[in-house]
């Protein structure tokens, strides 16, 4: 049960740290794109294209319900976004230079925030 207790602290920590990033993702001026899943009735071909869909509310959803069994399962699902971002959406559209910025937000502060 021990080695149990441990594991379960260092999840609740690193959703800690998933949390903290989340929030301040949602908060960043270039999240706009990224907040809700992306409605199939305005883009149709978006299925077609982009295999596996992700948005921030769909994460912070997982990160509620415990799905993510370490931060890194949470990584995965936040670089999703970003590579889906750069798959449908032209680099200099606004959507695309959106999804630029905040994966450099995100992959810097996801580095600050790795125990060194
Ligand atoms: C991340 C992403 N990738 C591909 C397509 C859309 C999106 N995001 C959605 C939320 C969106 C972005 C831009 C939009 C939009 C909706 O509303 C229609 C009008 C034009 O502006």
């Amino acid at each position: 049960e021990k080695k149990e207790k441990h594991a379960t602290k260092k999840l609740m920590k690193e959703l800690a740290i998933c949390k903290t990033l989340l929030g301040e993702m949602e908060l960043h001026e270039d999240s706009w794109p990224f907040l809700l899943p992306v409605n199939t009735k305005q883009f149709p071909t978006y299925r077609k294209i982009i295999k596996n869909p992700m948005d921030l509310s769909t994460i912070k959803k997982r990160v509620h319900d415990l799905t993510y069994k370490s931060r890194e399962d949470f990584c995965v699902d936040v670089r999703q976004i970003f590579d889906n971002c750069e798959m449908f959406n032209e680099d200099d559209s606004p959507v695309g230079k959106a999804g630029h910025g905040m994966r450099k937000f995100f992959e810097l502060r996801w580095a600050e925030l790795t125990d060194k």
